[in-house]
């Protein structure tokens, strides 16, 4: 068996960022950008007002109360044509451009206003509610670098920059096959030994919540034919993620049905617990990941495995796993030989400490508890016992694109 760390090494390699693709930016929320984005535009074009109010000149209200004469009126999308002499005021609002000669804005609360003039009752600095122009960006600068997933905030970014098309990278397909005999889709007959297959929702979603787009095949049956015909529909996707079947058992027949139609296997088997039985391969040249069937080992292996492939697929680059430090709520005992993911709860004292106390039975069938979880606590190969208070590091399950 490998490690964690070796394992994702090795799965990590086999990918490479896909070509990008240009994209209306109403299209692009969620995307990865391909190229450092460049504004077309400057914001402000010009000095703008921040306020509705008067354009002065601050040295000409600065003994208040004082009157201007208003020779102009300019809501946002004008401007007044026009220098502003000693003595006057413009009325103005929120983002219309400041004329020229003037220096300042008085808000209108701190006027009155009189018949073609203006009453002005408190004076300004020099620049006060003024925007100058360039105040957000400029054009020709790089407001979004390549690499970022696009925030709806990043949208309202590019949008302002003047960029109506994106490239962005394409997303990752990902074919997804479930196995199994006693398994059936929601809403399907079940017979008596039958369950309800959850695997493939589940990894469909967790595609979807890392960009890249499933395709959900089928489920295939316990035999050699049903799980070769359908892992031949995976034929033009990025990636292949089958689940179950990837144990020891005679009915556990991925690497021996697949082997037959020229699988290449990278690794077998992890030191890792839940997921011990994951599986890295190529099969007529497509990646092919094999998550274990049980639903909680092939929800970690997602988030550990095949989120990481996603990301880089779509050419983010970041840390794959990101620890963070905890303490323990509850003693643990020494570890075996299998690096272990505690689904666990997360409280935050009030000095900022997390308290991750992991749930009492572990069982990788038990999706309840995983769906409680908000962070996964990482155990070392042969971690001694722990004791409640002790430093540990966990890996958190939400607030996060993926939330699992
Ligand atoms: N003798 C041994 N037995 C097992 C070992 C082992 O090392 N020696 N490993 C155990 C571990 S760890 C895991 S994990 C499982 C993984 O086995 P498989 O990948 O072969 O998965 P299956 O046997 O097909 O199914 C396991 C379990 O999960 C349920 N399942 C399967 N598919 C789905 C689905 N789509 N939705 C919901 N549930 C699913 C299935 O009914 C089984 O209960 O093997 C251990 N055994
Ligand atoms: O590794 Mo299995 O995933 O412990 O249940």
């Amino acid at each position: 068996m490998i490690s964690v760390e070796e394992a994702l090494q090795r799965i990590l390699a086999g990918f490479q960022p896909l070509p990008a693709e240009v994209l209306p930016i109403g299209e692009a929320f969620g995307r990865v950008l391909a190229e450092p984005l460049v504004a077309r535009a400057t914001q402000p074009p010009a000095a703008v007002s921040a306020m509705d109010g008067y354009a002065v000149r601050a040295a000409d209200v600065a003994a208040v109360p004082c009157e201007l004469e208003v020779v102009g009126h300019v809501p946002a999308g004008s401007s007044h044509d026009g220098r502003l002499q000693p003595g006057q005021a413009v009325r103005i609002f929120t983002g219309a451009p400041l004329p020229e000669g003037a220096d300042s804005i008085v808000i209108q609360e701190d006027t009155e206003a009189l018949d073609g003039r203006v009453r002005v009752l408190e004076s300004v600095r020099q620049g006060n509610y003024v925007r100058p122009a360039g105040l957000d960006f400029r054009a020709g600068e790089v407001g979004l670098e390549a690499g970022r997933r696009l925030t709806a905030r990043d949208v309202g970014l590019a949008a302002a920059m003047d960029r109506p098309w994106l490239s962005v990278r394409r997303r990752p397909r990902v074919a997804i096959l479930a196995t199994g005999d006693e398994v059936v889709m929601p809403g399907e007959p079940r017979g008596p030994n039958q369950i309800v297959s959850s695997n493939g929702l589940s990894l469909s979603a967790a595609v979807r919540a890392c960009g890249g787009e499933p395709l959900l095949l089928a489920i295939a049956r316990d035999d050699a034919a049903s799980l070769q015909a359908l892992a031949g529909e995976a034929r033009g996707a990025d990636l292949l993620v089958t689940t179950g079947g990837a144990s020891v058992g005679e009915h556990d027949l991925v690497r021996q049905a697949l082997g037959e139609r020229g699988l290449e296997l990278d690794f077998w088997q992890i030191a890792m617990r839940p997921g011990k039985p994951l599986m890295f391969g190529r099969i007529q040249g497509t990646p092919l990941l094999g998550l274990p069937g049980n639903p909680v080992s092939t929800v970690v292996c997602a988030t550990l495995f095949l989120r990481p492939v996603l990301e880089r697929l779509q050419g983010l680059e970041r840390p794959p796993h990101r620890l963070l430090p905890a303490r323990l709520g509850v003693p643990l005992k020494q570890n075996d030989r299998r690096q272990d993911y505690l689904r666990s709860r997360l409280e935050r004292q009030p000095d900022g400490t997390v308290v991750a106390s992991p749930f009492p039975r572990q069982d990788s069938s038990m999706l309840a508890v995983l769906s409680q979880a908000e962070g996964l606590v990482v155990r070392a190969p042969h971690a001694p016992p722990a004791a409640a208070g002790d430093p540990i590091a966990y890996l958190p399950l939400d607030g996060d694109l993926l939330s699992l």
